[in-house]
Parts: structure tokens; sequence; C-alpha cells
């Protein structure tokens, strides 16, 4: 959250809605902090872990296989990461940590040209050339030497589109339209006329509200850079939410150092098995907790307020079971279903949430054994397609998993021990949809058998995969529901809006967490405020 969080009594009651990574890390920092504290956590579902899943299922000749459904790698500049690493040190998983290595085959990126031909994001002087000399590199040249002459914005520190912004910065619209729209589609599932510049894209929108332009900022940091002390990255001191990890655990900061300081040379890190080993790894700690409680299979219905007296707060669930005396309800849900939650006289509250809707990603992951169907050129982490696409099958980017997975190597063990590395197989997902879903405002999901079938013609368009090939795969089709929130213009303002309404209606006893009030939507950045919020409460 933005704003801050009082401590909590002794033996306080907390309820944490949402047993996804923000709520299961909310809940274990917290417990660990606070073992005089109780903890009780609702799940909808019956698995906790949320978007994290690691699906185990069984491909056309009955063999277990696992498919990533949401997410499945980290990014590894990230204190978020370093939470996560030495969480599963502490619980004796750290076997499990799988990395990247910078300029490996799976650490290339791939773009769509409007002739639905890969071409390489720029990692080199060839790539560079290769990328300038297609559409795509279109206005990148002329872009970049004038962004220095170009003018500010006329309102500065006023939030925009990241598409105004870069336009204005860059003179020309085939960067927003090529690249950019690519990058953020990757992240976001949005478009770039409707993203904050502000939250979204905030180095070259700070960079122009404080220096002037992205050109001067460079040399600013460069003649900073010339002129302060470079501290060795191993005796500059941890500071921020590592800082106080350290503290509130009394962890070794040296040791803390090392591992953030190694971490920062890979571009992604992975896990063995599947992202979902650390969400399944913290809630299996979090059973043996005395002072936590995990109900799954209960979708709460309802919050609970009682008149000003009264200071805890309840909660209603499905069942028609009523939760009641909690000092403290944490909320890790996205905006539009924590309205759904509201007492039916907060109007003006569930009204300002229901400002910020989600997108939908519709996942479809292809698996074929014993055989690489990838062409070695096109082996990447995967490839996004831009606005500048004609792109009929609605398809955001597509992630080649089982390249990812080859090159993952083991980040505390011997490199040699990937069985993945020699193995010939191929594994696709493709994501569809997210704002191309919307008809209205209003996600609209076809078939599976009409997706599938768009991104078998994808697949063998853009990768050139017979049609051979991809009937003898195994398809999975899922559809992360309203998965992703879209943080439109002004976003920040709105979240600092509703989390100062949140506070003059419920005081301290609400928080809210989660990808909707994160500084990022990532994986790390959920943790790290998950982290920050249980600190302010249990210090
Ligand atoms: C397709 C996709 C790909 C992604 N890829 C990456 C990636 O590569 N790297 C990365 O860092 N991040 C990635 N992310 C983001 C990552 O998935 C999120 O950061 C993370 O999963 C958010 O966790 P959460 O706990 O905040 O939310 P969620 O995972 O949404 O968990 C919320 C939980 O609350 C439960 N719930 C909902 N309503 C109720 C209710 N009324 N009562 C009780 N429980 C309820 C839900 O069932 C769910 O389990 C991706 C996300 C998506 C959708
Ligand atoms: C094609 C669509 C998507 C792909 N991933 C996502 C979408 C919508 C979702 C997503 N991916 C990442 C995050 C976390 C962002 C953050 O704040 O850290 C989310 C919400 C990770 C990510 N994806 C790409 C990059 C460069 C990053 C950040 C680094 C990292 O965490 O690994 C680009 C990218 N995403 C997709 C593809 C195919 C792709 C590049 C080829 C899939």
């Amino acid at each position: 959250m933005l704003t801050p969080l009082t401590k909590l009594k002794s033996s306080a009651k907390v309820a944490v809605v949402g047993g996804g990574v923000s709520g299961l890390c909310f809940t274990y920092f917290l417990s660990k902090l606070r073992p005089d504290v109780k903890v009780t956590l609702f799940e909808s579902q019956n698995r906790t872990g949320g978007w994290i899943y690691s699906c185990a299922t069984k491909d056309e000749s009955g063999r277990q296989i696992m498919v990533e459904k949401g997410p499945r790698t980290l990014r590894g500049v990230s204190d978020g990461t370093v939470l996560i690493i030495d969480t599963l040190r502490d619980l004796g998983k750290e076997a499990v940590v799988q990395k990247i290595d910078k300029g490996c085959t799976a650490d290339k990126k791939f773009l769509l040209d409007p002739s639905d031909k890969l071409v390489q994001v720029p990692d080199s002087l060839t790539t560079a050339l290769k990328f300038l000399l297609n559409p795509l590199g279109k206005g990148l040249i002329p872009g970049m030497l004038g962004e220095w002459f170009r003018k500010k914005s006329q309102h500065p520190g006023q939030d925009e589109s990241v598409e105004s912004i870069i336009n204005r910065r860059f003179g020309n619209k085939s960067m927003s339209n090529n690249m950019i729209s690519a990058l953020l589609r990757g992240i976001y599932g949005d478009d770039v006329s409707l993203l904050s510049a502000k939250r979204t894209f905030r180095k070259i929108y700070y960079n122009e509200l404080k220096h002037g332009s992205n050109t001067q900022a460079m040399i600013d940091n460069m003649r900073e850079k010339s002129k302060g002390k470079k501290s060795e990255d191993s005796q500059r001191p941890l500071t921020g939410c590592l800082n106080d990890y350290v503290k509130a655990f009394g962890k070794n900061e040296s040791n803390l150092l090392d591992l953030s300081n190694k971490l920062k040379r890979y571009p992604m890190l992975g896990l063995a098995g599947g992202l979902e080993k650390f969400p399944q790894v913290v809630r299996n700690a979090l059973n043996k907790f005395d002072n936590v409680e995990i109900v799954t299979n209960e979708p709460v219905v309802q919050i609970v307020k009682h008149d000003a007296n009264v200071k805890t707060i309840g909660l209603k669930v499905q069942s028609g079971d009523k939760y009641e005396g909690f000092d403290h309800l944490r909320l890790t849900i996205t905006p539009s279903k924590i309205a759904k939650l509201l007492p039916k006289n907060e109007d003006s509250l569930s009204k300002l949430l229901n400002e910020i809707q989600s997108n939908t990603i519709i996942l479809v992951n292809y698996y074929l054994p014993n055989k690489d169907v990838l062409d070695a050129g096109q082996h990447g982490f995967g490839y996004l397609v831009p606005k500048s696409n004609k792109n009929p099958g609605k398809l955001l980017g597509l992630i080649f998993d089982s390249v990812i997975e080859r090159n993952f190597k083991p980040l505390f063990g011997v490199d040699s021990q990937n069985p993945n590395a020699s193995k010939k197989y191929t594994k696709l997902t493709a994501m569809i949809g997210g704002d191309m879903l919307n008809e209205h405002g209003v996600p609209v999901v076809p078939s599976r058998e009409v997706t599938i079938s768009a991104v078998k013609d994808a697949l063998n368009h853009h990768l050139g995969i017979s049609n051979e090939d991809l009937e003898a795969g195994h398809w999975e089709f899922t559809v992360a529901d309203r998965c992703l929130p879209r943080f439109h213009v002004g976003y920040d303002a709105w979240q600092e809006k509703t989390e100062k309404k949140f506070q003059e209606t419920y005081g301290q006893t609400v928080s809210l967490g989660g990808m909707g009030f994160a500084r990022s939507p990532g994986v790390p950045d959920v943790i790290v405020d998950s982290f920050n919020d249980a600190l302010q409460l249990g210090r």
C-alpha cells in the first residue's frame, strides 16, 4: 500500500482474503514476525497459488507433463526475487531455483514484424542492424537522435498514455506502434494508447519530468556516476525492503547482499517443476504454523462492518458462515472483486473500485514429445506481437517453454544437473486477448476450438510448424478470467484516492494488496508489497 499502516495490538486477529502468492506471503511474513497474532486466510478455490499454476497433466500417450497456466519466470533484478529465493533457502528448498544465463539462447526475445517474420530484439550490433533494417525499426534512429531537442509535456506532472509520451519524445508513431506496444503487451496485456505512462513506463515519464529528456537524463546520470565514488556492489549496503528484511528477521546482511548481487547477473529465474513450487512451499510451511488457519473452498462474499464503537470487522463466506472479531483485514484480490464484498451502503467506495476493470488472457499450451519443431534461429524466450501486425488470432505473444526449460541451470548447484538440457520436445504457451478481447469494455471469450484453431494457424504462419506436428501435439486451453488489472492513465491518482477513502471508511482495519495495489503486477512486486505491509502491521 502507499499509505502507512498502524502496528497490530498484542494477540490481534487478522483475516486475509485471497490465497494467491500475495495472501500466502503476507500471512507467512506476518505470522513469523508476530507469533502472538492469529491469521485466518480465506481462499475461494480448493487450491492456493492463484494465477501461479504449474498444471500436471498427461500427453496423448499418457505421459505425465507439466504446463504453466500462468507465470513461469521471475526477473533477476528485484528485491522481491531475493525475498523469494531467501524464503526457499529458509525452507530448505533452494535446490529448485534455476537461472537463465545472460546472453544464452533463452535470453533472446523476438517481435513479429508486419509480414509475420520473427525479428530479434537487439542485444548486439548485428541484431541492432537487422532490427533497424526491418519495418519494426522504423523511426528508432531519428527518434533517438532528436529526442534531446523535443519539447517537454505542456502539463508536467500530469499522467498521460504511453503512446502519447513516446510519440512526443521520439517524434513519430512507429515506436509506440511497434516495439513499445509489443513490450507492454508482454507485461500488461493492454494497449499503449490506454496504459498510464506514470505507472507502466516510469523511466521515460520521470526522465522527462526531472531532466527534460531521456538523453539529458543519461548525461546527468553519467556525470553523477563520474562524480560519486563508484562503490562496488559488494560494499554498497542493502537499502529499502531488503534492509528492513535483514533487521526484521535477524538475517546475515552480507549473505543477503551476496544473494542480491548474484541474482542481478541473471535476466530470469525459474523453479524446477514450475513456478508453483514457491506458493506450495510457503503453503506447506504455513500448514505447520500454530497461529495460522487456511480455509479453502470458501469464497468470502461480504465484509461485515460494525458501527463505530465496535473496533473489529467480520466476514461472511459463501456457505453462510460468519467469521467475527478480526482486528485487521488484508484484501489481496482485484479492485472489482473487492467491490463485490462491500456492504450495500458503501456505493461511493464500490464505484471507485469498479473504475478499475481487469483484462482476460487466454492461455493455450502446446506440447509435442520427442521432437523440437522450432528452427535453431527461432530458439529464444518467445515473441510478442506489436499493434502494427494484422494479428487475426489476437495473439499477445508466445513463450518457448521448452527452450527456457532446456536452458535452465541450477542457481546453487552444478550446471550439469538439468534433466531437460538434452531432451528433444516442444512446449509452447500462446497468450491471447488481453484488451483485444474487449467489446464495449467487456471481455468476449471465443470457444476452445476457435482459439486453438487460431493458434495452430499462427504457429504455422509465424514458426512454420507443420499441420502434422500441430495435430500430433497435446493442447490445453485456459481462460485467466479478468486476471490483470488495467493500469490506465490516472491509475496512481486512483490508487491514492481509493486507499484514502478506505482509511476514511475503515480506519486502520483494512489494508489492500495484490496486483492492483503493488508497484507493478509481477510476482516479485506483490511479494515486496506483502512484506512491507506485514512489517508495518507486525513491527
Ligand atoms: C497470464 C499471466 C502471466 C503472468 N506472467 C508473469 C511472469 O512471467 N512473471 C511475473 O513476475 N508475474 C507474472 N504474472 C503476474 C503474477 O501472476 C501475479 O503477480 C501473481 O500471481 C499475483 O498474485 P496475487 O496473490 O496478488 O493474486 P492472485 O494470483 O489473483 O490470487 C488471488 C487469490 O484470491 C482468490 N479469491 C478471489 N476472490 C476471492 C474471494 N472472494 N474469497 C476468497 N478468495 C478469493 C483467488 O482464487 C486467488 O487464489 C502473470 C500473470 C498472468 C495472469
Ligand atoms: C504475451 C503476453 C504476456 C506474457 N507475459 C505476460 C503477458 C501479459 C504477463 C507478465 N509477464 C511478466 C510479468 C511481470 C512484470 C513485472 O512487473 O515484473 C507479467 C505480469 C514478465 C515479463 N514478460 C516479459 C518481460 C520482459 C517480463 C519482465 C521480466 C520477467 O519478469 O521475466 C515479456 C514477455 N512476456 C511474454 C512474452 C512472450 C514476452 C517476451 C517475448 C508473455
